[in-house]
C-alpha cells in the first residue's frame, strides 16, 4: 500500500464533508521534506518564479515545478486524486453542477489540456521572517478540481515560529470565518479549492472557501503545494 492508499479516509471525508478540510499524515518523511525544501535554490525543476510582493499577493515567494515532477509528489498526486474524485463528485451533484471528475488523474489532466490548461501547477513555496499569504484561491482556468493539498516542509516551532496555515470560509450574506490548521512536519492540509456544498435546514447551499498563512514571526518555512488541475 502506498502512504495515500495507507490514511484513514474515513476521517479525511467525513472532516471534509463537515468543514472543508481535514489534516492527514505525515504523508513525507523528514528527509523527503529536507529535501524538497532544498531544491527550492535551485532552477532546473522549475517553470517560474513568483515574488509575492510584485503582484500584492502577500510576502515571500513560490515556484512552480516544470515536468518531470519530482518522485514524491508523483507518488503522492495520482493516490491523492484517486481518492478524492468520488467526493469531488458528490459535492458537484450536491451543488447541482454538471461537471463530473474521472476516477484517475490522468484523464483529468486531459481534460485540462484540452481546455489549454497545459502547465504543471504543483509549487514550493518559501517564507521568511515577516513573510506571510493573503487569502486567495488557486483557479488557474475554467477546469477546476475543487480539492488541493498543502505539504509543510519546516518544522513548526523550531525552524520557524507564526506561519500558519489559515481557511476562511463565507456562507451566503454571512461575514467570513477563518480557522487555523496546525500542522507538523510532513503533514497534509487538503481543502476545498472554492466552493462546496453544505446542508442546511432549507436545503444545500454553498459555502466559499479562500486560504492563506499567517506572518512568519522567525525562522523559515517552506509548504509544497499539490493543486490538481493544470494552468493556463
Ligand atoms: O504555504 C502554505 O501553507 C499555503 C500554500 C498555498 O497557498 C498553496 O499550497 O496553495
Ligand atoms: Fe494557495
Amino acid at each position: 500500500m502506498t502512504v495515500v492508499e495507507d490514511l484513514d479516509w474515513t476521517h479525511i471525508e467525513a472532516e471534509l464533508e463537515s468543514v472543508g478540510h481535514a489534516v492527514a499524515g505525515p504523508l513525507l518523511d523528514a528527509e523527503s521534506c529536507k529535501a524538497l525544501a532544498g531544491l527550492y535554490e535551485q532552477n532546473i525543476p522549475f517553470r517560474s518564479r513568483v515574488v509575492m510582493e510584485r503582484h500584492g499577493f502577500g510576502k515571500g515567494e513560490y515556484k512552480y515545478f516544470n515536468h518531470p515532477l519530482p518522485d514524491p509528489i508523483t507518488a503522492l498526486r495520482g493516490p491523492l486524486y484517486r481518492r478524492l474524485a468520488p467526493l469531488a463528485n458528490r459535492w458537484a451533484a450536491a451543488m447541482g453542477l454538471d461537471t463530473r471528475y474521472p476516477a484517475e488523474h490522468a484523464e483529468f489532466l486531459e481534460r485540462c489540456h484540452a481546455a489549454g490548461q497545459m502547465r504543471p501547477t504543483p509549487l514550493l513555496l518559501k517564507y521568511d521572517p515577516g513573510d506571510y499569504n493573503c487569502l486567495h484561491q488557486d483557479l488557474y482556468g475554467e477546469t477546476v478540481f475543487p480539492l488541493q493539498v498543502a505539504i509543510l516542509l519546516s518544522v513548526p516551532g523550531s525552524e520557524f515560529a507564526g506561519g500558519e496555515f489559515v481557511l476562511t470560509e463565507q456562507r451566503p450574506r454571512m461575514q467570513s470565518r477563518a480557522t487555523v490548521v496546525p500542522l507538523g512536519l510532513g503533514e497534509a492540509v487538503i481543502f476545498a479549492v472554492d466552493q462546496r456544498p453544505v446542508q442546511g435546514t432549507r436545503g444545500t447551499y454553498r459555502v466559499r472557501h479562500r486560504h492563506g498563512v499567517s506572518t512568519v514571526r522567525s525562522g523559515a518555512r517552506y509548504t509544497l503545494g499539490i493543486i490538481f488541475h493544470d494552468a493556463a
